[in-house]
């Protein structure tokens, strides 16, 4: 328990514990045929049909599945960056280099991640990318995401932000996540797109 919640913090709560209860009623055949859908949609994108560099993530558990993404755009020879969460939360990245690659790590009491398991490039690497994949559980009308509440990729807006690159930044849903409102507080920024199984979504930066 927090002493003290911050703003928006309780509704995040909430909605994230709702979310969550949807993505865990999925069964083995949803998670196949989004999976395929899913990178389908995502490879008509041109930010990403374009880029050189990706930074992704591997998918686990009931989570819009990404691998299949991950496979035809390392075909294609792009350069696919992977998280390496560290204790404090923030990201090092490493290079996807097919499954093999990658290892089984769980970090405490958490869900048991994919990682890549070769070189450790560092976290300013993710500055390199032209396009930012980013996992979440929701996103509303004006691309303001809601994450884990890690704040992983908070600080990896931030470090772009910082660095003065504006790489494409696309978040990872099903379709029934795509909502009107999600809470925000003040370090949360909007993304620029959103792709489910049934399309892309792009958001129009405020006005
Ligand atoms: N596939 C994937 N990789 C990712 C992320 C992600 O969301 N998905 N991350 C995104 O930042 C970073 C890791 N951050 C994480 C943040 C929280 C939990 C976690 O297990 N949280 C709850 C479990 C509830 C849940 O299922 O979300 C816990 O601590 O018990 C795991 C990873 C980097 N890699
Ligand atoms: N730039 C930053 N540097 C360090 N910590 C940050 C930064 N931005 C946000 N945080 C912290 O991260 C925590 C989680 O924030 P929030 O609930 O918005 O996570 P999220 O966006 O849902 O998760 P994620 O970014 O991992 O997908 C908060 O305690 C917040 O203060």
């Amino acid at each position: 328990m927090r002493p003290i919640a911050r703003p928006g913090e309780p509704d995040k709560r909430s909605l994230r514990r709702e979310i969550l209860a949807v993505r865990n009623r999925l069964t083995a055949d949803d998670l196949r045929e989004t999976s395929a859908a899913l990178a389908a949609r995502a490879l008509e994108l041109p930010e990403l049909a374009r880029a050189g560099t990706v930074a992704a993530y591997v998918s686990v558990g009931s989570e819009p599945g990404t691998l299949a993404l991950l496979d035809t755009l390392r075909a294609r020879g792009v350069r696919v960056l992977l998280p390496v969460l560290l204790p404090d939360n923030d990201l090092d990245w490493g290079r996807y280099e097919g499954q093999d690659s990658l290892a089984r790590v769980r970090h405490g009491g958490r869900m048991a991640l994919s990682e890549p398991a070769g070189e450790r490039l560092g976290p300013d690497t993710v500055t390199a990318a032209d396009a930012v994949l980013l996992p979440g559980l929701a996103v509303d009308a004006r691309g303001m995401r809601l994450g884990r509440g890690g704040g992983s990729y908070d600080r990896v807006l931030a470090r772009l932000e910082r660095a003065g690159v504006r790489p494409a930044l696309v978040v990872l849903l099903y379709d029934a996540e795509v909502v009107e409102r999600v809470p925000e507080e003040p370090h949360d920024r909007p993304v620029h797109a959103v792709v489910t199984p049934s399309g892309v979504r792009r958001f129009r930066p405020e006005a």
